[in-house]
């Protein structure tokens, strides 16, 4: 299986605006029937796991395994990850590593990203030109999701430009999940509705959030992201 994406567009403007403010979003990113078919493989609701921070650690636990918790344990272990949470750190959605393993929807779009045509465009936006390779995982946040202000470059680890492409169609810009950027104070500054088929990429050392999804919102927003590395 194939997914295949769509003429990228004007490199130069692209690199215009990613030199400008180090994020830039590539609209229209899929070709049309690919996106069907990852939009339909990234709903089904087996690939995830829940992904959150606790005791200083990320761990991962899936829905059985949270439900097998007496009552109690689980509302302590949800009070747990807030009360992190509300002094800035940590996160809760699902995630799914895209591996050998992985859905072949998920396998083939991470194929892409990592096609000579792809790699050279982002090579050419980014003006990173060490990049080598891209990894992925496809997410899901629902209503009470959130991952808080961080960067993604961490020491040890190769990541230069992180990418998301938006694959829920419709969302609302209430329903938060929005990529929100900050300054380096946390001053808000941009944010980003997660748009379907956008191509978002930004520089690794630029802080970002993703907004609390909002009890009120009426679908999961799902993505698949990960970092173009060296
Ligand atoms: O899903 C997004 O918009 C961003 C995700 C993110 O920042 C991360 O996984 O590090
Ligand atoms: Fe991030």
């Amino acid at each position: 299986m194939t997914i295949q994406a769509n003429n990228i567009g004007n490199i130069d403007e692209l690199a215009a605006e990613f030199e400008r403010q180090g994020v830039v979003r590539v609209f229209n990113f899929l070709e049309q029937n690919s996106l069907k078919t990852l939009a339909n493989a990234i709903e089904q609701p087996g690939h995830y796991d829940n992904a959150f921070y606790l005791d200083g650690q990320n761990k991962q636990a899936s829905d059985a395994e949270i439900k097998k918790l007496p009552v109690a344990t689980q509302q302590q272990l949800f009070k747990n990850i807030h009360s992190i949470a509300a002094k800035g750190a940590g996160f809760l959605y699902g995630r799914h590593k895209i591996e050998n393993h992985s859905p072949r929807e998920f396998k083939a779009v991470l194929q892409l990203l990592n096609s000579d045509n792809v790699l050279a465009n982002i090579r050419a936006i980014t003006n990173q030109t060490q990049l080598r390779f891209a990894d992925g995982q496809a997410t899901r946040y629902r209503r009470g999701d959130f991952l808080t202000r961080h960067i993604d470059n961490i020491p040890g680890e190769t990541r230069r430009i992180a990418y998301v492409l938006g694959v829920t169609p419709g969302w609302h810009p209430d329903w938060g999940g929005l990529l929100q950027f900050f300054e380096q104070d946390g001053t808000p500054t941009q944010a980003w509705s997660p748009s379907f088929n956008s191509l978002t990429l930004f520089d690794v050392n630029k802080v970002h959030s993703v907004t609390y999804v909002t009890p009120f919102a009426e679908k999961n927003r799902y993505s698949v992201t990960g970092w173009f590395r060296s």
